[in-house]
């Protein structure tokens, strides 16, 4: 009788337990690498098929959006490119707009961890694995304003939320980057799984005279939030941040007045014209009601960021889930902070770039500042129902 050199190698197992435990052994490794192959195509495949459907709505957006900039230029007319950094003198008002700078662009050193352990800026590669499912979308809230309004702090504060995911950049997809299409922008987006809800934050579209028809081109109901603070302590932390990057500009007593002995302010600086909340919102309101837009008061958000958080939770529609348990004061920031951010279990608090000190000013242009921005707060006031004690 013959036997295959199979059966015979069988034969020859069956007389030796080790070799048999061995063979048992290779056949499982081999069962495992063949599964994990499988899981991993799997995985990448899945993404391109759920995007798919999406193809149709893609073509929409597009057409949308070819409609938006025939009615819409690309760039501002008339307008002062309050936020960009580039060094376009068309697009600047000459020489009285120093605050121009990219320091609302996400940085690592916006965050701080407590600890020694750094957050990676991008996701790890075991992250993206765990969060491979769900699909990218175009975001269903923003958080438009105000620059130096307490943005970075809502952002990061909502992102505890399970429901909420956002890009952690600024994308500046309504002003600076519209040209490129909502393709690219909604690359720009976290994956979400049904029901949560995709968000991003650029202060300076509040401010961009486009940004409103842009946006309700992408979305008529998309969701607005903007975060407001005294104006005229806006304006020092605005004028703070740009000292801190350039130190040779002038004091800020000197940019505030257009002629400082008539007392005239200079409207055309950004740094005073952002605070004129007023002002902008008419041009939201063109487009959006009043009940699609959220205010936040930026000096709340300090003192309790667990109301400020709640009422923003109930605007979004997510179960409240961001308490005061989520905070603690940090008394070294003067600032409230997380006890665990988002993917961490680590205290958090903002990094060095928010909470500068910033320099005295004369107290006599605060008090002229404060003349000036009163009929416009109390418009804003009028106009939002809300009276945020800016006197
Ligand atoms: N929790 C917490 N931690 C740190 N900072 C906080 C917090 N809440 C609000 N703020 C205030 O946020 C101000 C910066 O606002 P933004 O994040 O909107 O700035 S930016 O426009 O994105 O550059 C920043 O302004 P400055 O103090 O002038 O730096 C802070 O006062």
């Amino acid at each position: 009788m013959e036997y295959s050199p199979i059966i015979s190698n069988l034969y020859a197992l069956s007389v030796s337990p080790v070799k048999k435990k061995l063979l048992v052994l290779g056949i499982m490794f081999l069962l495992w690498v063949y599964m994990l192959y499988s899981c991993v195509g799997y995985c990448t495949s899945v993404p391109s098929a759920m995007v798919d459907p999406h193809r149709s709505k893609e073509r929409t957006e597009g057409a949308r959006v070819d409609l938006v900039s025939k009615l819409v230029p690309k760039k501002p007319q008339g307008w002062v490119d309050l936020e960009s950094d580039d060094d376009e003198p068309s697009l600047r008002t000459p020489s009285r707009d120093l605050l121009n700078n990219d320091a609302d662009t996400e940085r690592a050193e916006d965050w701080d961890e407590l600890g020694t352990e750094q957050r990676p800026p991008e996701p790890s590669a075991m992250s993206t694995f765990s969060n491979g499912s769900g699909t990218k979308k175009l975001p269903q809230a923003i958080i438009i304003g105000v620059k130096k309004g307490g943005t970075r702090a809502l952002l990061e504060f909502l992102r505890v939320h399970p429901d909420v995911r956002a890009v952690g950049a600024e994308p500046h997809f309504f002003d600076r980057n519209y040209d490129k299409g909502l393709r690219w922008y909604r690359e720009l987006m976290p994956k979400t799984l049904e029901g949560q809800i995709t968000m991003e934050k650029t202060p300076s579209y509040f401010v961009t005279r486009e940004a409103p028809a842009r946006i309700y081109a992408m979305s008529r109901d998309t969701k607005l939030i903007v975060v407001v603070r005294d104006p005229v302590t806006r304006a020092i932390s605005d004028y703070t941040q740009t000292l801190s990057k350039k130190p040779d500009i002038p004091t800020f007593e000197s940019l505030t007045f257009k002629n400082r002995s008539t007392g005239l302010i200079d409207t055309s600086w950004s740094a005073v014209q952002i605070g004129i909340y007023a002002k902008h919102l008419d041009n939201w309101l063109q487009f959006f009601p009043m009940r699609q837009i959220l205010f936040v008061s930026g000096e709340r958000l300090i003192r309790d960021p667990a109301g400020e958080l709640g009422r923003v939770q109930d605007f979004l529609g997510l179960k409240r889930i961001i308490t005061d348990k989520h905070f603690y004061f940090n008394q070294t920031k003067g600032f409230p902070c997380l006890k665990k951010a988002e993917g961490s279990s680590k205290p958090h608090c903002l990094g060095k770039t928010k909470g500068r000190t910033h320099p005295n000013i004369d107290p006599e242009v605060v008090r002229r500042l404060r003349d000036f921005y009163r009929p416009f707060n109390m418009k804003f006031y009028q106009m939002t129902g809300h009276n945020f004690g800016w006197n």
